[in-house]
């Protein structure tokens, strides 16, 4: 393995070995451990169709309910921001059936989301013109979805949980303050392969758990692939994640993306002293 390889997964704390039932019992206590610690009462989490937020909210509720049997009063609240009608609605629906929330909320981020488009746009529409506009627009709805969950949070003593996880950090495929916005991350360090190996244990269906991954972010192209945007494929990823070697031009392209999202995993930069 390469030195930069090396560095990448140890930044981001990607284990050498892995077994997914102890990880799904070690995220889980993670979980009931901070909530307890915090003195807070509630882990909020958007629930999208998708296999991070069905696997991130089977743990949340898991910890929530061995705190209540502890006599910790805790609750987790499963939240649906669809931007409009999502096409893969059923799949959301699927993750709510499987993951039985305490409580589930819908928040319609679309009225939000449009009316801040059309203020920005109104006062500087040739910053919105063009083939990158719905591109851009599409971080304006992971944004609207990080207010929704603080909003919620802040009313009900709750933590948000993030579903960034090392394949995702890797390719800094999340929106700055938008989905990458989270008080805690309870996939952290996990590839895309084992957040589905936790999920499998945790009891999630395989509809789900090999579902083909998409931010769904643009309008003009709903459910497009993630790995359609990386031009690598998550088992790439994944093997990059676990030391194995890839083929050259793949390499390439996941460390170019890795050291063009620097900023994305770090704080916010500040003048040197
Ligand atoms: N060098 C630098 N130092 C400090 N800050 C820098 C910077 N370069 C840009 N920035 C800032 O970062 C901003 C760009 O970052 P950002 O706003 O995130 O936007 P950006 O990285 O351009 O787009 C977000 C990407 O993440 C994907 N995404 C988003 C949300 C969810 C998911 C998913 O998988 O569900 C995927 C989305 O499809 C898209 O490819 C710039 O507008 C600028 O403000
Ligand atoms: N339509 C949505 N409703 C609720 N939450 C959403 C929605 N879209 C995105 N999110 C939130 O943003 C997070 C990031 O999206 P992302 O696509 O990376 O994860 P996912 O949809 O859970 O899984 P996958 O990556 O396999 O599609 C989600 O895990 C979820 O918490
Ligand atoms: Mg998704």
């Amino acid at each position: 393995m390469q030195d930069e390889q090396a560095a990448i997964i140890e930044e981001l704390g990607v284990a050498a070995q892995f077994d997914a039932k102890s990880e799904a019992e070690r995220r889980t206590t993670f979980l009931a451990d901070y909530l307890r610690a915090s003195g807070a009462r509630t882990y909020v989490l958007g629930i999208s169709g998708g296999i991070d937020s069905l696997t991130a909210a089977l743990l949340a509720q898991a910890a929530v309910r061995r705190l209540r049997d502890g006599g910790y009063a805790a609750e987790f609240i499963a939240v649906r921001l669809p931007y409009g009608v999502q096409a893969d609605e059923a799949d959301a629906q699927a993750a709510l059936a499987t993951i039985r929330p305490d409580r589930s909320v819908t928040v319609n981020v679309k009225p939000a989301a449009d009316a801040m488009l059309s203020e920005v746009k109104r006062e500087a529409p040739d910053l919105f013109e063009g083939a990158r506009a719905d591109f851009h627009f599409g971080n304006v709805k992971a944004r609207e979805r990080m207010i929704a969950q603080y909003a919620i949070a802040g009313a009900a003593r709750g933590l948000v949980i993030g579903t960034d996880h090392a394949a995702e950090a890797l390719m800094g495929f999340f929106t700055k303050f938008g989905d990458g916005a989270s008080d805690i991350l309870p996939l952290a360090g996990l590839n895309k392969r084992r957040v589905r190996a936790v999920a499998k244990v945790m009891g999630a269906p395989d509809g789900l758990i090999f579902k083909v991954p998409t931010a769904d972010l643009e309008t003009n192209a709903p459910l497009r692939p993630d790995e359609d945007a990386y031009g690598v494929t998550y088992d790439q990823i994944d093997d990059f994640l676990e030391g194995k070697p890839i083929d050259e031009a793949a390499r390439e392209r996941i460390l170019t993306q890795y050291r063009s999202t620097t900023h994305k995993r770090a704080l916010p930069v500040v003048p040197l002293t």
